[in-house]
């Protein structure tokens, strides 16, 4: 049988802006997964959000400046740089098709394995990728029935269950609870509060140079 190559990871977002709850849990979930190298795949339309999310460029370029110091980070920008709302399932396929030998590891918070059976074609996700989920605060404690036995069928409780298959397990990281997400952080900017321990200095510059997330003004 042909040898499975190293595991891909891929780290999907709005990121809008990214913050440090995005970079610290994945870097650690990484290491814990034993994945050597993670895509950070910001999307182009959430297909989950209300809200018209920042201009592409932007986000991107908030991104390669938070993931400067990250060896081990990239970005894949196939989903920002298309029109179509980004699908994971579609993104997913295309990954399959250019990594048929590797296994992909599709890393979330745990605020996303609460909402995955909303995904389109969610159960066929598991055909494509395993999932690596890192601990969120904030996220619901109790598991649904569907959530309960998704893990009773998937989990696995070392990382070397995602090296021998190419999908279709769950791990469940140990990563540090940062209480954190862009929504605070766009709402801290309107009412001129500070971003400090949020997002990388880098980041906060940017944000002030470009002017963004300013409250609206209206006459
Ligand atoms: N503080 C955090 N800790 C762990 N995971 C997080 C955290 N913030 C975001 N994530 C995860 O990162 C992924 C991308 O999240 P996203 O870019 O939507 O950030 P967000 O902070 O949740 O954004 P928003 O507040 O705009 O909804 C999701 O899987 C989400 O669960
Ligand atoms: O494919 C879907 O239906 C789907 C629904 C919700 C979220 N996602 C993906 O999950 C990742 C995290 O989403 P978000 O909204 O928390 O930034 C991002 O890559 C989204 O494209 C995908």
């Amino acid at each position: 049988m042909n040898k499975l190559r190293p595991a891909l990871g891929i780290f999907g977002g709005t990121f809008d802006p990214v913050h440090y709850g995005h970079i610290k849990p994945v870097i650690d979930a990484a290491q814990q997964a034993g994945v050597q190298s993670v895509a950070m795949l910001p999307c182009h339309i959430p297909v989950h959000k209300d809200l018209a999310p920042s201009a592409a460029k932007h986000r991107l370029a908030m991104l390669k400046l938070a993931i400067e110091c990250y060896p081990q980070l990239y970005i894949d920008d196939r989903e920002i740089h298309t029109s179509a709302p980004s699908y994971t399932i579609h993104t997913l396929q295309a990954l399959r098709a250019e990594y048929p030998r590797h296994p992909l590891c599709f890393f979330i918070g745990m605020d996303s394995l609460h909402s995955l059976a909303t995904w389109h074609e969610w159960q066929a996700l598991f055909d494509y990728c395993h999932f690596v989920v890192c601990c969120r605060p904030g996220s619901q404690t109790t598991l649904s029935k569907e959530l309960q036995q998704l893990l009773n069928e998937r989990q696995v409780m070392t990382n070397n269950a995602l090296h021998n298959a190419l999908y279709g397990k769950i791990f469940l990281a140990d990563t540090p609870l940062l209480a954190i997400s862009s929504t605070d952080i766009r709402q801290h900017i309107q009412q001129g509060l500070s971003t400090n321990n949020m997002v990388d200095p880098k980041v906060r510059a940017y944000i002030q140079t470009h002017k963004l997330y300013q409250p609206s003004t209206t006459f």
